[in-house]
């Protein structure tokens, strides 16, 4: 197990809090952890935002490396047997990942490093950095999540039934993690995350 923070004899904890954090943002599809983490990295360049590995394919408009990176089940598993995963889990019948070397390089070198990932790999996360902030989105109400689902309108119906179904799991997880957040008035709720992620 990696360390969060980087242990240096010559360095107090109160230095050490300084070199590096890693927030981890969950919460269900179609609750809004996308656009948040966008606006998010719009008002923060200096944040470190990791791009993950799918075997999803992708939607318009996305772009590989960007989006994601957007590989297939036979690399996937290759991957996890080579151990370059922090964290990885299946959600709606497809293969999520987070790349372990960069994002610990990233904190080694002090920066604020968010993952927004699903709740399997968020619990790895707060098993494996207990140090971790964990943060969880809830929708204001479940039939505001189906239409913010539908209004998205890039998933396919079994897509969204598979989302929704896991949506429900999810949501009874909220209290797992350190903060929740309701993303009901956009700009409320991003406000709400930067005063967790900048105090
Ligand atoms: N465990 C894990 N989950 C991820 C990762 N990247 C994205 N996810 C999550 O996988 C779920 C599905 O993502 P996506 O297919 O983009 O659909 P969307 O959330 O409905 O837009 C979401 O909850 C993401 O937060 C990752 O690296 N690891
Ligand atoms: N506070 C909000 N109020 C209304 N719609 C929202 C809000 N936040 C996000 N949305 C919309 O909900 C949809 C799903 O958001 P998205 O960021 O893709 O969710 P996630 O990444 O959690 O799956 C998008 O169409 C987005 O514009």
């Amino acid at each position: 197990m990696m360390p969060v923070l980087p242990i240096q004899s010559s360095a107090t904890t109160e230095e050490c809090l300084h070199l590096g954090k890693l927030v981890v943002l969950t919460g269900p599809s179609g609750v809004g952890k996308g656009t948040l983490m966008r606006s998010l990295l719009e008002r923060h360049p200096e944040l470190y935002y990791s791009v993950s590995v799918t075997t999803r394919s992708p939607r318009p408009g996305e772009i590989d490396g960007k989006s994601y990176y957007f590989i297939s089940g036979s690399k996937f598993e290759q991957l996890v047997a080579e151990d370059e995963f922090l964290e990885w889990a299946e959600f709606a019948g497809n293969y999520y990942g987070t790349p372990r070397e960069t994002v610990l390089n990233q904190i080694n070198s002090g920066k604020l490093v968010v993952l927004e990932i699903e709740l399997e790999g968020a619990r790895q996360i707060r098993a494996s950095f207990p140090s971790a902030l964990s943060v969880f989105i809830l929708p204001p109400s479940f039939d505001e999540l189906e239409k913010r689902i539908r209004s998205r309108a890039q998933d396919s119906e079994e897509a969204i039934a598979r989302r929704l179904i896991r949506a429900h799991e999810e949501i009874q997880a909220a209290d797992e993690f350190d903060i929740q957040i309701v993303n009901d008035d956009f700009e409320t709720a991003l406000n709400e995350i930067e005063a967790v992620l900048f105090k």
